[in-house]
């Protein structure tokens, strides 16, 4: 469970009242994510999202990710909205933190995704790509290629406790992969995280797209090679190329890649394993006392990386050269 910060039924009450959108029936902290507090409200008019902004998201970021929600809900993605306080503000505090009051969006994530779940994604994931096109907003990707060392400098030493080795195979992707990055790929607006937990369905249609507290302005194919690791594989480590076949394929009915972007796709993806191995090592040896999350497991991207390092080109992953 992610609440990092408990906040009490008067605290709750207090910020509640300063919006317009009834009165406060109940609420309750929310039994998924880790990066952020999130909290269940329900109104007399309707139910939504409050979250506290925690550890990971630098608060300048705050008016680029609630800006977005706002840009990409009035393009016609769903997502959540904003909710503005009577004074106007997207942006309040509680319990000491930055906190945002959104709109609840419909729907269940899918533990399992199926080959249909991946086209649909595929295809939402090209329109919110091109509904960020003429965002005004501009948000470097923090934990693009030049912050993984960084954060890989704060974990290394332990990283070995994790898995005997882990150190060194770590090192030598990191300076392969700061040798041949790919520059100059298509890029503009990506969620940047666009893990199952953060794609709704209802049914077999795709309702929206939630967790935005990553997207930033980066190339458009490495949010592909982020859900190609996040969703095509399976349970015990294989990678499902139907999966990614039926994932490009719904991308590329909305929004074509160019030559350069299949041609980056593996080492794209192999970054993407590398970059979620980093956080997830790094959360693994420094949960915060008392906090309510369960850190995801490092290793299972380990797995997928040595997947990453085996391709030798894009067809692997399902697309026809
Ligand atoms: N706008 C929303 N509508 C409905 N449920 C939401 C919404 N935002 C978050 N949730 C619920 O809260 C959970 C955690 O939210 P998420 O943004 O993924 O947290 P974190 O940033 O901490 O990972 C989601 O899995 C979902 O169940
Ligand atoms: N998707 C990341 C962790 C971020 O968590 P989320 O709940 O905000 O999606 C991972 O799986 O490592």
């Amino acid at each position: 469970m992610a609440v990092y910060t408990d906040v009490s039924d008067e605290e709750l009450g207090a910020f509640i009242e300063g919006y317009d959108v009834g009165r406060l029936l109940s609420f309750k902290g929310i039994a998924e994510g880790v990066e952020n507090s999130n909290f269940l409200v329900h109104t007399d008019a309707a139910s939504f999202i409050l979250t506290l902004y925690e550890k990971r998201v630098n608060p300048n970021d705050l008016p680029y990710f609630l800006n977005l929600l706002q840009h990409l809900a009035d393009k016609g993605l769903s997502c959540p909205q904003p909710v503005a306080a009577s004074g106007g503000a997207l942006l309040g505090e509680l319990a000491g933190r930055p906190a945002a009051l959104v709109t609840f969006l419909e729907g269940m994530w899918v533990k399992r995704p199926k080959t249909v779940h991946c086209g649909e994604l595929g295809k939402a994931m090209a329109r919110l790509h091109l509904a960020g096109q003429d965002y005004a907003g501009f948000r470097k990707n923090a934990l693009d290629v030049h912050g993984w060392r960084p954060l890989f400098d704060q974990c290394s030493a332990r990283s070995n406790e994790v898995h005997e080795g882990l150190a060194d195979e770590i090192a030598a992707e990191l300076s392969h992969l700061e040798a041949s990055w790919p520059s100059d790929l298509p890029s503009g607006v990506i969620h940047a995280d666009l893990f199952p937990d953060n794609v709704f369905f209802l049914g077999q249609e795709l309702s929206g797209l939630i967790d935005f507290y990553f997207a930033c302005n980066d190339a458009f194919a490495y949010d592909i090679a982020i859900c190609l690791n996040a969703w095509c594989f399976e349970v015990d480590g294989a990678f499902n190329v139907t999966k990614a076949k039926a994932l490009l394929k719904g991308y590329a009915s909305v929004r074509p890649l160019t030559a350069d972007e299949s041609k980056a796709l593996p080492i794209l993806s192999r970054g993407a394993a590398l970059r979620f191995l980093l956080t997830r090592l790094y959360d693994w040896l420094s949960v915060p006392e008392g906090a309510m999350v369960t850190p995801k497991d490092p290793l299972e991207y380990l797995k997928k990386l040595r997947f990453h390092q085996t391709v030798k080109n894009s067809e692997a992953y399902g697309l026809v050269a």
